[in-house]
């Protein structure tokens, strides 16, 4: 069932709202059969309390129409109707809605860091009651310059609450090089008129969908913004684990972009706000990160995407955010080195063929340091990430976290490689071979590491056939295991290795180097094959571009 969009108009207000309609097959078939939120079109979405109340609306009224001999009821009732309808829309419209977004310092946004800052209870939280109404949303492409004075003002107190996502569907199936790629945006039901598509689309007259967003604009007003609605949805989570989930989600969500650049191939992809829905690797994305009904995606549909802020920006953006508030002191700001202009795909077919798997070294190396071009340095500052949120068996068949606890994998710190070092990390034999890693024995919180994180500091190859296991310090390892070996001197992998005790060798205080290595990498990585082209943050957008 495919919701369509109706108009309901109430007390001369026009309300813009979803509703399921009846079986619309194959209009999405040729998208896979799936929609953004991965789900087949072949099974029903649930209904939402937001389209339950439009479908009794219209029932009501199709009842007035008929019994047309309560015509003058019907209108005493139109009357009350829109006396409510006007008392709801007041509500809606709060101060608080309507509130402009500012150019406020994002360093006065919350941490969200429990070390640092352990209560959230004054942060604001999110209302999970209300109804997720796209009806603020801009009716039409913004004329000229992009303005966030423009927008539909900050995130209404009605965004949806984070607490459904664990309840998120299973993986989807294993990759298949053939999978068809889902798109995003305008394009994602390019049978479809604009009246029917679940989003509101920049414009009403139809044009020819454009291949790109052509992003005209960025102001440090709009990166202060997305801060500010990153760290305000983190904090309406109140599960650590689900909050460093949604946290480690986005930065996930950025490399997945940027992870399936390849500078010897056409097209070369990279950080271009796609990827494949339907590829395994990417599994839990689509379920819990960026779907339709995903706060980030809502957020992103409802303020930036009509101002023309392109969506791989807005992720990177987002990404940036995350890590400013889970490192240490906010120390790790990105802003500086921030870069927008990137150009949107909606198709990126293949694109998960290229991301690295967890098997080793040797995948990290193809993807990372032969396709994308990058150091070994780099890649090992960007595993790093690992220290926030966790893995999942229903998406890739990993499970645990990498840092000691829920609350410690909501930090960006270096202890990802303190991890690494200071634990024996055991081989751990998954039902399917193919998810083969390493955990350690500590009861409580599961923990786990991939064998593309362990052969960054030791030779592991082999640990399928002749188990092994890893640790720094003699006599650790349990059960008579042997310990794994170290690469020999002159082995590749030992650029690696070294660049791993230099992250760790940082100093605790400051996480530098750590922080400096992975603002470098991140940067390349989120600028592939766009480089030059790429523009700073603007101070504003009056001057004609
Ligand atoms: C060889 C390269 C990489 C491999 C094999 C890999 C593999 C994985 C796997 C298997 C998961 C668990 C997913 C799940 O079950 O939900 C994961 C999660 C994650 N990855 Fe990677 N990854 C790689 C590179 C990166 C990079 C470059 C970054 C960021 C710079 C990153 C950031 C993250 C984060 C933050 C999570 C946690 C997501 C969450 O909590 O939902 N990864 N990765």
């Amino acid at each position: 069932m495919e919701p369509e969009l109706i108009i309901v108009e109430q007390g001369g207000d026009v309300e813009v709202m979803m509703e399921q309609e009846g079986d619309t097959e194959g209009s999405s078939k040729g998208l896979g059969g799936r929609d953004t939120n991965g789900n087949s079109s072949d099974t029903p979405r649930p209904t939402n309390r937001f389209v339950q109340g439009a479908v009794r609306r219209k029932k009501a009224l199709g009842l007035l129409s008929a019994a047309s001999i309560l015509a003058l009821m019907a209108a005493l009732m139109g009357l009350l109707l829109g006396f409510v309808a006007r008392s709801r829309n007041d509500e809606g419209a709060s101060p608080k809605a309507r509130a402009s977004v500012r150019d406020d310092d994002p360093s006065s946004s919350p941490s969200i860091a429990p070390s640092l800052s352990p209560s959230v209870s004054g942060q604001p939280s999110l209302n999970p009651s209300a109804k997720p109404t796209i009806s603020e949303a801009p009716s039409s492409t913004p004329s000229g310059e992009p303005s966030l004075s423009e927008a539909p003002s900050s995130i209404p107190s009605g965004e949806p609450s984070l607490s459904r996502m664990p309840s998120s569907k299973p993986s989807s199936q294993p990759s298949t090089s053939n999978s068809p790629t889902l798109s995003f945006g305008p394009t994602q039901s390019p049978s479809k008129s604009p009246t029917t598509s679940p989003t509101i689309s920049p414009t009403t007259s139809s044009p020819p969908t454009p291949a790109f967003i052509d992003p005209r604009c960025f102001t440090v007003a709009t990166y202060n913004s997305i801060d500010r609605d990153v760290a305000q949805i983190a904090n309406g989570i109140e599960s650590l684990a689900e909050r460093s989930h949604f946290l480690g989600g986005i930065v996930r969500l950025v490399a997945h972009d940027f992870m399936d650049y390849d500078r010897t191939s056409t097209p070369m992809y990279g950080p271009d706000g796609c990827f494949d829905l339907s590829h395994g690797i990417n599994s839990g994305l689509p379920e819990d990160i960026w779907c339709d009904d995903c706060p980030l995606t809502l957020v992103y549909n409802r303020k930036y995407r009509p101002n023309n802020i392109g969506r791989a920006d807005f992720w990177v953006a987002a990404g940036n955010a995350v890590i400013r508030q889970t490192s240490i002191n906010n120390d790790l700001d990105m802003r500086s080195s921030f870069r927008w202009g990137r150009q949107d795909r909606f198709l990126c077919p293949g694109s998960g063929d290229r991301l690295p798997g967890s098997t080793g070294c040797a995948a990290t190396e193809a993807a990372m340091i032969e396709r994308m071009g990058l150091t070994w340095r780099d890649a090992v500052a960007l595993m790093g990430a690992h220290t926030l949120g966790r893995g999942e068996t229903r998406f890739s068949g990993h499970h645990g976290t990498w840092s000691d606890s829920d609350e410690a994998a909501l930090v960006f710190d270096k202890r990802y490689y303190d991890a690494a070092h200071d634990n024996s990390w055991r081989p751990r034999f998954n039902p399917d071979q193919t998810t083969n890693d390493f955990t350690t024995g500590n009861g409580g919180i599961t923990r786990m590491m991939l064998k593309t994180d362990l052969c960054l500091t030791m030779d592991v190859r082999n640990v399928d056939t002749e188990p092994c296991c890893v640790t720094h310090w003699e006599n650790k390892c349990r059960e008579q295991m042997r310990r794994c070996p170290m690469y020999p001197d002159l082995h590749p992998w030992m650029e690696a290795v070294e660049a791993f005790e230099e992250m760790r060798l940082s100093d605790l205080g400051t996480n530098q180097p750590f922080y400096s290595a992975f603002e470098d990498a991140w940067s390349k990585a989120t600028s592939f094959g766009r480089m030059d082209d790429l523009s700073s943050l603007r101070e504003s957008c009056d001057v004609d571009l």
